[in-house]
């Protein structure tokens, strides 16, 4: 469903370089640079007001930048052609004509940037909207109205899907879609860019995360990998009948030992073989040994710490 055109997940990149967007005395934006990679689900992660609409509304010529540029594909957006057809964006919860239908509403989109009205319907269906297509906007559900968005922003068959906050107000099952239909966008070689606040859902949405706090870049890398990152924070939880000669023989080794309200010994500095073999050494008799991770959640906190965007 090219058309001719160049094929999504050639030339979709997203490159911000040193974006700086400046209100008054707020660096709403500071000195930002990150890539966004095609063929993949990035999450834009930060706390309420660390810069993402903003840094998303750059990179869609809705606010010019103090400094620094964005582009897509290699140009900036205010240079595409025919911006429908390379960036498909949902910036705010989607809104229509309360007694519009939903395929109706997608029709007038399509007459009015010139799309085939056989689009409406495709759209319609690929988020799965087919079955409400003749309802009227003002019945639709939250999720419903999600899914128009997003069927909106799918009109011109976008080779970049931007999203400000899609999973919010989801239900479990409504988010289940979500992430569904964002990994079969990335698989057909799209780029996926999709911001929130909430950990949680990025750990489910995302397999990159670009994580931004107080306008500035903390960390960017795959989900995975930036939770491994801090696996040096992972402690081991331990159980034994004779904590005292296990604790003296861990702090020999140099670990850190703590006690949580349950008596088991929490240890940092050491991974759990290591435990293992001081507790045999020591002939302490263990109960439990295991390796607590730190989720995303606690990572995301750990580097975000005190730069939260209230500012
Ligand atoms: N038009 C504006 N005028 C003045 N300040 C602004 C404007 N837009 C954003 N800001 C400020 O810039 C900072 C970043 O806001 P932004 O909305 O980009 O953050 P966010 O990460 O999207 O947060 P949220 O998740 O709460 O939407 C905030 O301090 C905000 O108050």
């Amino acid at each position: 469903m090219n058309d001719g055109r160049s094929s999504p997940g050639t030339s979709g990149e997203i490159v911000v370089s040193r974006l700086t967007k400046v209100y008054g005395n707020v660096r709403a934006v500071n000195d930002l640079s990150f890539t966004v990679t095609p063929g993949r689900v990035t999450g834009f992660l930060g706390p309420n007001g660390a810069g993402k609409t903003t840094t998303l509304r750059m990179l869609l010529n809705l606010v010019t930048p103090t400094a620094g540029q964005a582009t897509i594909g290699g140009q900036r957006y205010a240079d595409l052609t025919d911006p429908l057809r390379h960036v498909g964006a949902v910036l705010e919860a989607s809104s229509a004509h309360r007694g519009r239908t939903g395929i109706n509403h997608l029709r007038v989109i399509c007459a009015a940037a010139g799309l085939p009205r056989s689009r409406a319907d495709e759209t319609l269906a690929h988020v799965g909207l087919a079955p409400a297509a003749g309802r009227k906007f003002k019945g639709y559900s939250l999720g419903m109205k999600q899914r128009l968005g997003i069927a909106a922003a799918m009109l011109g068959d976008p080779r970049v899907l931007i999203l400000d906050e899609p999973a919010n107000g989801l239900d479990p099952e409504g988010i289940r879609w979500m992430r569904g239909f964002l990994k079969s966008l990335a698989t057909e070689g799209r780029t996926v860019l999709v911001s929130s606040h909430l950990l949680s859902e990025m750990q489910l949405l995302a397999d990159d995360v670009v994580i931004i706090a107080a306008g500035r870049l903390v960390r960017q890398g795959p989900v995975d990998q930036v939770v491994g990152s801090m696996a040096r924070n992972a402690r081991v939880r331990v159980r034994t009948p004779q904590a005292d000669t296990l604790r003296a023989a861990l702090e020999n080794l140099s670990a850190t030992v703590d006690v949580d309200d349950q008596e088991a010994l929490l240890v940092g500095g050491v991974d759990a073989p290591t435990v293992g073999r001081a507790a045999l050494a020591a002939g302490v008799e263990l109960h439990e040994l295991a390796t607590e991770r730190p989720d995303l959640e606690g990572v995301f906190l750990e580097l975000t710490n005190g730069k939260a965007g209230i500012r």
